[in-house]
């Protein structure tokens, strides 16, 4: 049998993708407190690495890992040539633009502010609704930005909407929903499709169950 290799994200996703690996029984390797950043699973045949969530997307696309678990926004926001192949159903957000209550977002003449950790999204949303913008790249807090002035309105992921609540911003507009997604090498699809097959079923059956 042929290995498999997993990337799994940093952070919210990757205790989350832990908690369903072991649950179909595959990652019982995976140790997130450990610091270590690969785990080995000779029994069922399968490494795992553990990295940042915009890096996974690197990794599957140069084919260092077959597979990989990434939010829906880190593929958006990467360009990536990779294949989408499952729907996790964890880690589920949406992509909102906010402001201060009655920001306007479409400006005919005037170029909107727009403040975000996400600005390949942000600058294709507005583009295809012919509104002209600048990015303000921000790397987190980005909420800040409206209430000191330094962007209009931001981009950004909303789940409960506290982080907008408690800082006074609205949402003005949904864009997209989003959540975990399984992804794979575009190669490795191809020649290891069996055991990808196999593993795809079990996360099925799991979230049917
Ligand atoms: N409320 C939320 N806020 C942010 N991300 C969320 C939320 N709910 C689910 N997610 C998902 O979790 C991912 C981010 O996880 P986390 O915030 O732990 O990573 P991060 O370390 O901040 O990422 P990065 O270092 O890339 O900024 C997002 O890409 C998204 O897919
Ligand atoms: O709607 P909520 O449930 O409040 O969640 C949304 C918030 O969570 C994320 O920030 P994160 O915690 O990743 O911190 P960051 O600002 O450093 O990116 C996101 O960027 C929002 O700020």
């Amino acid at each position: 049998m042929d290995y498999i290799t997993i990337a799994l994200s940093k952070g919210r996703i990757g205790k989350q993708a832990d908690n369903v690996f072991k649950k179909i029984g595959l990652g019982d390797c995976i140790d997130l407190d450990s610091r270590k950043l690969i785990f080995k699973d000779d029994i069922n045949k399968i490494n795992y690495i553990y990295v940042k969530p915009s890096d996974v997307v690197t990794y599957v696309e140069k084919g260092v890992t077959d597979l990989g678990i990434v939010g829906k926004d880190t593929i958006l926001e990467s360009d990536t040539n990779v294949y989408e192949i499952f729907d996790l159903g964890f880690g589920k957000c949406k992509f909102s633009i906010a402001g201060i209550k009655g920001e306007k977002i479409y400006k005919k003449d005037d170029i909107l502010k727009v403040a975000t950790k996400y600005p390949e999204i942000a600058k294709k949303y507005f583009n295809e609704r012919q509104q002209k913008i600048e990015i303000i790249k921000l790397n987190g807090s980005v909420e800040l930005a409206p209430l000191v002035g330094l962007s209009d309105v931001i981009v950004d992921l909303v789940e409960t909407g506290n982080t907008l609540k408690a800082n006074g911003l609205e949402v003005i507009e949904d864009m997209f929903n989003i959540s975990a997604r399984l992804i794979s090498n575009r190669v490795s699809y191809r020649f290891k499709f069996d055991r990808i097959q196999n593993i795809i079923k079990s996360l099925n059956e799991n979230m049917e169950g």
